[in-house]
């Protein structure tokens, strides 16, 4: 990691409950590529985002987990087994869903989650229940006694979540399980994965490229970038600027508020593209104050509205090493590798 580089991890809130998946020191490199940098890392129950760019080690982390690669350096725990020693167990308490598809041609779909489910230890019987009532919940009707190669994408996707979740795990994998769906079967997906968390008291990492979906769905977020972890933080966390701040538009004029609001000791930053004047150091309810202000300076408010920094934004600048301001002045982020940098 380069200087300057840091890692912004967040060091209240949920770091009371005990992580589903705990490691440290996790190393893998692809011949001189180093895909994942002394990664630590713990994620707690719920629903997490792991998001990174195009090759920061999102797929070699889950891979790792799994034990599906060798790692060259790093221990843990996944659930309560130790990682990577207990690899076989860890396995068979985790539903994946791989990014790639994954199907025996010939099987029909009921087949095919049936086969996974024996794979795990189901009995015939069981594993055939099981799976009707999986294709059940993943929206199959009479599709499911067709051979799976007739598929559509979006039927895949569903098979493969079906697959995932015939065996009742306590813990889902789940890469890019959104992709190639259109938006209803994108949003019934969603749906299904936010109930598996709550109420069936599943943890689920999700690893996806679509920003919204992570903010439909997850408690916490991720961010890897080049093989390291730069964010762990709650979505709730990582929305809320460090200072609270308002957003007011107004009809006409701007300047008069804003020079009253400025008076006052606020930060006042005018955003013309938008029309919006950003106002720091007043909480949503503190609003009377703004309004007394409007109404001393003859100004309309025509909206009034908290801050919230965009997980779009916090992403570009974590992926490109910019922070916005508002992360980077947080006091409770705690700067792991720009203090290692500097050392
Ligand atoms: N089998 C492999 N052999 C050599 N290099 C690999 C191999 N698998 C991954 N890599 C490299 O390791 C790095 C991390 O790849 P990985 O697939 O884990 O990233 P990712 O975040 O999942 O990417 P994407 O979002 O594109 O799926 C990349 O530089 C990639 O080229």
């Amino acid at each position: 990691m380069s200087e300057g580089e840091a890692v912004y991890i967040r060091v209240q809130g949920d770091d009371k409950l005990e992580p589903i998946i705990e490691i440290d020191n996790v190393c893998k490199r692809y011949g001189g590529i180093e895909a994942l940098r002394d990664v630590s890392l713990r994620i707690p129950p719920g629903v997490t985002g792991l998001l990174g760019p195009n090759g920061s080690g999102k797929s070699t982390l889950i891979k790792a987990l799994l034990g599906l690669l060798h790692t060259h350096a790093g221990n843990g725990r996944v659930l309560d087994y130790k990682w990577p020693r207990d690899t076989k167990a860890i396995r068979d308490s985790i539903g994946y869903l791989p990014e790639d598809d994954c199907y025996i041609a010939g099987l029909e779909g009921i087949e095919s989650v049936s086969l996974m489910a024996q794979l795990s230890g189901l009995t015939g019987r069981e594993a055939l229940r099981r799976s009707h009532e999986m294709m059940d919940f993943c929206g199959f009707g009479e599709e499911r006694y067709r051979e799976v190669e007739s598929y559509s994408t979006g039927m895949r996707q569903k098979l493969k979540f079906a697959q995932a979740l015939v065996h009742d795990p306590p813990l889902l994998i789940l890469d890019e399980p959104t992709t190639g769906l259109d938006p209803d079967q994108r949003l019934a997906m969603l749906r299904r994965i936010r109930t598996l968390a709550t109420r069936h008291g599943k943890s689920i990492l999700l690893s996806t490229h679509i920003l919204p979906d992570v903010k439909t769905v997850c408690d916490h977020v991720v961010i890897l970038v080049r093989g390291t972890v730069r964010v762990v933080d709650t979505l709730e966390n990582l929305s809320r600027p460090i200072e609270p701040t308002m957003h007011v538009s107004v009809i006409g004029d701007h300047t008069p508020l804003a020079q009253r609001v400025s008076s006052e000791g606020h930060r006042v930053d005018w955003q013309p593209q938008t029309g919006i004047l950003r106002i720091g150091g007043i909480d949503p309810d503190q609003t009377q104050r703004l309004w007394a202000w409007a109404a001393e300076t003859d100004t309309a408010i025509r909206r009034l509205e908290p801050a919230v920094n965009s997980l779009e934004q916090i992403f570009i600048d974590v992926a490109s090493g910019s922070l916005t301001a508002g992360i980077d002045a947080d006091p409770s982020l705690t700067l792991l590798e720009a203090d290692r940098a500097g050392s």
